[in-house]
């Protein structure tokens, strides 16, 4: 890789980790952006996406959902990869990143560890396993007090899953911040309760629950290293990639064949 690696949101919780896991991989980081008065331990602060996109091959973004439709015009106009790991993404923001790929490769993934993106594929197969009926879906996630989405992107990434095993849209099933009289579970909706406190780095589990068993599966990441290093592996992944909209389960090597 010929530029290096950029970060937009260098100075942030996952920034920080992101410049010292290029490093560790032994890549070049030329630098990122941040807030103008951010220190940068190692390469540049530029003064924008689209510098920042002049000077790398790559740019890992952890930042927040509002930049979301600017740097995806940035990078397709610079011809630079992305690797997009910011929540709380709109409609319109995620058509931004569809419209980036037919130009670039995007790698796009709520979650960069590897254990989520196994739980993601095995929720797809517990949910098609399970009659919709009889076992009700729960998606319960706990962060950190400085958090601000929420259903976590990977509680989506969930349900999203559960749904596509299930043969239905998440968006006509979600159930979500019930409160009040919200009235009985409705048959075959997938719910999400968010908890937010001290600094959990992230939890996620998915429950089945029948009149008569429950099953769940549980992912905790204790360190958000977890993340930076699996967003640096998809980062060296994208060089020579067609443009494209990828995921973490491509990166892994576990996602089905493209037709
Ligand atoms: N996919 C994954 O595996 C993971 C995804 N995430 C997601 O990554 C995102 C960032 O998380 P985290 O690092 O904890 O958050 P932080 O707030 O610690 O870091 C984000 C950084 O981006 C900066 N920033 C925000 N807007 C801009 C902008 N317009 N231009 C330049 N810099 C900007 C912020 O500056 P300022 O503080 O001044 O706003 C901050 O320094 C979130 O959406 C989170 O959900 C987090 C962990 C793992
Ligand atoms: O904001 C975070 O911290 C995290 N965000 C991601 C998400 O929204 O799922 C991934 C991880 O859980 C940490």
């Amino acid at each position: 890789m010929e530029k290096g690696i950029g970060i937009a949101g260098i100075a942030g919780r996952m920034g920080t980790l992101l410049a010292e896991e290029v490093r560790a991989a032994g890549a070049t980081l030329v630098g990122g952006i941040d807030r103008p008065d951010a220190t940068v331990a190692g390469g540049g602060l530029f003064p924008d996406i689209a510098a920042l996109a002049a000077a790398a091959a790559v740019v890992m973004d952890f930042t927040h959902a509002s930049t979301v439709q600017a740097h995806a015009r940035a990078l397709a106009q610079a011809g630079t990869a992305w690797v997009l790991g910011t929540t709380g993404l709109s409609a319109e923001d995620q058509a931004a990143v569809a419209e980036a790929a037919t130009r670039i490769a995007v790698v796009q993934a709520p979650n960069f560890s590897p254990g989520v993106n196994l739980v993601l594929a095995l929720a797809e197969r517990m949910a098609a396993a399970l009659p919709a009926g009889q076992y009700d879906a729960e998606i319960v996630e706990m962060h950190h007090r400085q958090k601000v989405d929420a259903p976590s992107g990977t509680a989506l990434g969930l349900g999203h899953a559960v749904a596509r095993g299930r043969g239905v849209a998440l968006e006509a099933v979600k159930e979500s911040g019930r409160d009040g009289h919200c009235g009985a579970r409705r048959t075959g909706g997938i719910g999400f309760a968010a908890l937010r406190g001290g600094q959990v780095v992230g939890e996620h589990t998915l429950l089945f629950a029948a009149a008569n068993e429950h099953i769940s599966i549980t992912h905790r990441a204790f360190d958000r290293r977890v993340f930076a290093t699996g967003a640096v592996r998809a980062a060296l992944w994208t060089h020579g990639r067609p443009p494209g909209l990828y995921s973490m389960m491509d990166v892994l090597g576990m996602a089905p064949p493209r037709g």
